[in-house]
């Protein structure tokens, strides 16, 4: 399979620290500092706040008995897998149309907060362990993904900062060395991230051949800004969808791909491996019914859609397509892999959810080639870290992932970082939420350099 990402190490830096998952003394000494030997927290409170759709999500906070505050913001999809953990929603419609927070508010301020005070917790993996067990579901609906997430999220800050480690190093394998990611910028949106008849979630540019994050952000924003103009010179909207990308009323993808492509030589870069290139995510589990896929008006069954893919990667500068086919179409994803997997990276979103066991399966059938990773998918960041592990272990690669309702928490810069996966996608190069990210990856790349 592909893996043109390897190349774009923005610059590796790893001083040998104790870091990695467990705050415990079997890391002391690698530099001649011990770690901790656990963190204490002394509350665990959440409230109700607004996500980026004016949806209610959970914000987190944590306090340690040293007295340092650990916050975290809970993000929230709208093109589901089935298999995703539970984000549990109140249901009842007098408050935000049923989908309030206030159940998940409560089982942190309550059963979860009760957990994490009642004892010392040797490192992350620990606490997220424990919260499972609270929970006791296979999905994690007792307690809620949601509440579960957010907790996880904020103690990886409290356990980094009590091991003195940034966490976009300590969320690394024990073993690993921290590398910068290539961005995906979704420019253009569609499916039900957008109020448009375009069928295609996502259309992402990556500057894969970029110099540094820095440089690749420059390139996003040059060119989602040449976008921008191009659809105004062409006489469309310029109106955005959920992930900030622009969603003008194109029906056909080929006309969105020669848009993007025209964008990025317009901007004055090459479309192309070399430069930037185009990621995909239709996100075809939103179209499909029995196996038949409606795009842009015109019905073609598993295998019309992978001839379709075929001819669009011929014509235009993808290099990565993700949920191309349904969860419910593995025959189809079997075939896919078979025919395409060698010359386009297939990230599975749906199909897997984050989930290590799903993906393990998936590597041992020849499923996709990558994994799409979203913390909340799974609900810890534990079991996120697992499954970033059974993709290198399988040589899959995995691009790290926002939700299309975000708050402005910039956890998943570091995990991608940490995780020296190599590619991160956190929507357009424009709004708070989807820049706080982006500007992360540039802050942490001038802190490595500064080592
Ligand atoms: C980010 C995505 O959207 P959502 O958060 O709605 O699942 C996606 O499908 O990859
Ligand atoms: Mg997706």
């Amino acid at each position: 399979m592909p893996r043109e990402n390897e190349h774009h190490d923005f610059g590796s830096c790893d001083r040998g620290r104790c870091y990695g998952r467990h705050v415990s003394g079997d890391r002391a000494g690698l530099d001649g500092r011990s770690c901790v030997m656990g963190v204490r927290f002394v509350s665990a409170t959440a409230n109700e706040v607004l996500d980026s759709r004016s949806r209610p999500t959970l914000a987190v906070h944590l306090l340690t008995a040293e007295g340092r505050g650990f916050s975290a913001g809970v993000p929230s999809g709208a093109s589901t897998g089935s298999r995703e953990a539970v984000e549990l929603r109140d249901g009842d419609d007098a408050r935000y149309g049923g989908q309030g927070v206030l159940g998940a508010v409560r089982n942190v301020n309550e059963p979860i907060a009760e957990l994490l005070t009642s004892r010392v917790f040797e490192s992350l993996e620990d606490l997220d362990r424990a919260m499972i067990e609270l929970d006791g579901t296979d999905d994690k609906s007792s307690l809620g993904a949601n509440a579960i997430v957010g907790v996880s999220m904020a103690a990886a800050r409290a356990f980094a900062a009590a091991d003195g480690t940034p966490l976009w190093r300590f969320l690394g394998p024990a073993d690993g060395e921290p590398r910068m990611p290539v961005p995906h910028f979704n420019v253009l949106n569609g499916g039900v991230h957008a109020a448009n008849d375009l069928d295609f979630q996502e259309f992402m540019i990556a500057p894969l051949g970029a110099p540094s994050a820095a440089e690749a952000v420059r390139a996003g924003s040059e060119i989602y800004g040449h976008l921008k103009s191009l659809l105004r010179e062409r006489g469309h909207e310029v109106g955005l969808g959920d992930e900030g990308g622009f969603a003008p009323e194109i029906a056909d993808p080929a006309d969105v791909l020669q848009l993007v492509a025209d964008a990025i030589e317009g901007a004055g870069y090459t479309a192309g491996r070399d430069g930037v290139a185009i990621a995909l995510d239709p996100a075809s589990s939103e179209f499909e019914k029995d196996c038949v896929y409606r795009v842009a008006g015109r019905d073609r069954s598993s295998d019309e859609m992978i001839d379709y893919y075929a001819e669009l990667v011929d014509r235009f500068p993808i290099w990565s397509i993700e949920d191309g086919l349904s969860e419910r179409d593995r025959d189809g994803w079997r075939r896919l892999t078979e025919r395409l997997g060698e010359r386009v990276q297939l990230v599975g979103d749906d199909l897997f959810v984050t989930n290590p066991a799903i993906v393990r399966d998936a590597i041992a059938d020849g499923i996709a080639n990558a994994a799409l990773i979203k913390v909340n998918q799974i609900g810890t960041v534990t079991e996120t870290l697992e499954t970033l592990a059974v993709c290198r272990e399988g040589d899959y690669a995995a691009m790290v992932s926002h939700r299309s309702g975000e708050s402005d928490d910039s956890f998943i810069a570091d995990l991608a970082v940490a995780s020296a996966c190599g590619q991160i996608k956190s929507g357009a190069p424009a709004r708070g939420e989807r820049i706080a990210k982006y500007n992360r990856l540039v802050e942490i790349e001038a802190l490595r350099a500064r080592e």
